[in-house]
């Protein structure tokens, strides 16, 4: 479906005033504090402990010559391995900080895009001091790697819990904030979202990869699934081979709401910097796949981040414990 006309652009920078959400009770999950964090809580269990170049394992090899993970053989990947979430948390924030300062220092603008779930959550100390005061919330630009196909009002809205937990509390202009249109069917709202991308590639507002020509963002921040998934690309499903899209759909999403919106392979693993952020027991299997020594019957997509730039994985020690 076509969709180049600027009537299209403007509902997706549309960002929902509070007035019109429906009425909700303050989320319990964003304890709102103007208590300092101490940084010593922030210190890993372990100590920051980079893991070197990422390689390729033997089982990509049936997918090498389909897909862009090969062409990222150069991964800087960092873990860190957290005693809590709240410390994860604290450390997340000065990671987002420090980037923003750097990216708006090098080129006037910061590109971030953030997944659904708890990631979320553990967004929180950002939107406290000192980062709350510090940050240039003006130069940042706001993508979504993923949303469902739902109202922006409704429980499973990604941009709902994003707005919730975090973009009530900044001041990022509205009009950086390029949420995907909920008006459309998911083929046409993924349509929509790449044509959105290419607009902001086009103004410059989006980098471009040099070696792919995808669009390439500041810093991704990414949950992860307990199956692997990130996004909504999902274990065993085709669209992990997507080699030329930049966004696209899924109607049979194994994690509800089954229609959803994602970016590829190809524009994730163009990204400048990628956090990915996994915290709890139940996430210890796909972690100890992609780090450790466990195996597992197929490729996880958790497996295929690896960004041009650096892969810097948050994790509390629940998550980390088969490591
Ligand atoms: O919309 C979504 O469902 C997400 O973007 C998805 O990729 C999420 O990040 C993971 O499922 C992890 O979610 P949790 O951290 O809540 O487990």
């Amino acid at each position: 479906m076509a969709s180049s006309s600027q009537a299209l652009y403007a509902p997706l920078r549309t960002l929902i005033p509070p007035s019109q959400l429906p009425s909700r009770s303050p989320s319990p999950l964003i304890p709102v504090t103007n208590r300092p964090f101490s940084l010593s809580s922030a210190k890993p269990i372990t100590s920051i402990s980079t893991i070197g170049a990422t390689h390729c394992p033997k089982r990509f090899s049936h997918l090498k010559a389909k897909s862009s993970i090969s062409a990222n053989m150069a991964t800087e990947k960092k873990v860190q391995v957290f005693d809590s979430e709240e410390a994860l948390s604290v450390s997340l924030a000065k990671y987002t900080a420090d980037l923003s300062e750097k990216f708006v220092k090098q080129k006037g603008s910061f590109t971030v895009v953030v997944s659904g779930g708890s990631l979320i959550k553990s967004l929180r100390k950002l939107v406290e001091a000192p980062y709350i005061d510090s940050i240039d919330w003006s130069k940042w630009h706001m993508f979504w790697v993923d949303e469902r196909v739902v109202p922006k009002d409704h429980p499973d809205s990604n941009y709902l819990l994003a707005f919730d937990g975090f973009l009530s509390k900044v001041p990022i202009p509205p009009g950086n904030v390029y949420a995907i249109n909920d008006a459309l069917s998911a083929e046409a709202a993924a349509e929509d979202y790449e044509t959105c991308i290419k607009h902001l590639v086009h103004n410059g507002i989006i980098t471009t990869s040099e070696s792919t020509q995808f669009p390439k963002f500041d810093l991704m921040l990414l949950g992860m699934g307990p199956d692997g998934h990130v996004a909504s690309l999902f274990p065993g499903h085709y669209l992990l081979q997507e080699k030329n899209k930049w966004v696209t759909f899924i109607k049979e999403s194994p994690k509800p709401p089954p229609e959803r919106i994602t970016f590829t392979f190809p524009v994730i693993n163009a990204s400048a910097n990628i956090a990915l952020v996994v915290a709890g027991a139940g996430k210890a299997h796909p972690v100890h796949v992609s780090l450790g020594s466990g195996e597992d019957s197929e490729v996880l997509p958790v497996q295929m981040v690896a960004p041009e730039g650096e892969l810097t994985w948050f994790l509390d020690k629940d998550a980390a414990s088969k490591l």
